[in-house]
């Protein structure tokens, strides 16, 4: 007999819809090159559109919005063409990558009554749909805040006040790196970014959506990510994301 029941992720999907917006208003000065980090090619496509097609390709998905520079030259003649209208693309990108998030909620907002959004870098080119239900299911089934993707570090972290004497070793037991998507509720999470981006002082230390919610006092839950979805920032990371972008297309047999 067919089983019609939903399960309980299921169920909570119909009802509240999960929004991806991918960051893509930076420059990348940190590669040194003037075309725009998520503009450049990995594998032969650009950076923007492998974030694009894994959030797509992620069931828990709904919409796909990515946040542009108003000055933005690129994306009409680079990604526009591969991936057509199946994305929401909002010029709305400020100074910061915090402003550009805030800035593309208070459009979104507006357009939904009640939603989940998963914030992303354009940055981390190697998200696999695997990871983002990973959040979403983690998120749905365990915490009303929301949550995000991290890894436990692995290194000794080391406290400097001038970056040349170590002052202390921190307790690495209780450090996690952040990735992203991050996910939380959309309005819980504008109006607390709204709110903190008032602040320079505290709008300095938004480095991602989570410390955000942390600043509004609650705490995120941390899902485990994966060591591939790095943050492509200087010139040497390109080669790496290539190196996982190629691993994870190979098929399954080829990995053994
Ligand atoms: N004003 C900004 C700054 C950054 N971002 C986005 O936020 C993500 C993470 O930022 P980062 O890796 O720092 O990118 P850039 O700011 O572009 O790089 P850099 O700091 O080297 O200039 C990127 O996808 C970037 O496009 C954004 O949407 N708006
Ligand atoms: C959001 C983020 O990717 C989590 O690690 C990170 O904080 C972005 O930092 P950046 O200063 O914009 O590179």
């Amino acid at each position: 007999m067919e089983n019609t029941a939903m399960n309980t992720t299921d169920a909570m999907v119909a009802v509240v819809p999960t929004v991806a917006v991918i960051c893509a208003a930076g420059s990348g000065s940190r590669t040194g090159s003037p075309l725009p980090k998520q503009y450049r090619e990995l594998n032969g496509v650009p950076m923007l559109a492998h974030a694009i097609k894994a959030l797509f390709n992620s069931a828990c998905v709904q919409q796909v919005v990515v946040v542009l520079s108003p000055q933005d030259a690129w994306y009409d003649v680079l990604i526009a063409p591969l991936v057509g209208d199946a994305v929401q693309v909002l010029r709305v990108g400020g100074e910061t990558r915090a402003q550009s998030v805030c800035n593309a909620l208070d459009v979104l907002d507006e357009q939904y009554d009640e939603a989940w959004v998963m914030v992303h870098d354009a940055a981390r080119p190697c998200i696999t749909p695997a990871l983002v239900e990973a959040l979403h299911d983690a998120v749905l089934l365990h915490s009303a805040v929301g949550g995000v993707l991290a890894m436990p570090v692995v290194d000794t972290i080391k406290l400097s006040d001038d970056g040349v004497l170590a002052k202390k070793t921190l307790d690495r037991k209780k450090l996690w790196a952040a990735q992203t998507p991050q996910m939380f509720k959309l309005d819980v999470l504008y109006n607390a970014l709204s709110d903190a981006l008032v602040d320079e002082h505290v709008a300095e230390g938004i480095t991602d959506e989570a410390s955000v919610m942390e600043w509004a006092g609650v705490s995120p839950m941390l899902i485990e990510g994966h060591v591939s979805n790095l943050k492509v920032t200087f010139a040497h990371d390109f080669e790496l994301a290539e190196f996982w972008l190629e691993r994870a297309s190979r098929p399954v047999q080829a990995l053994a």
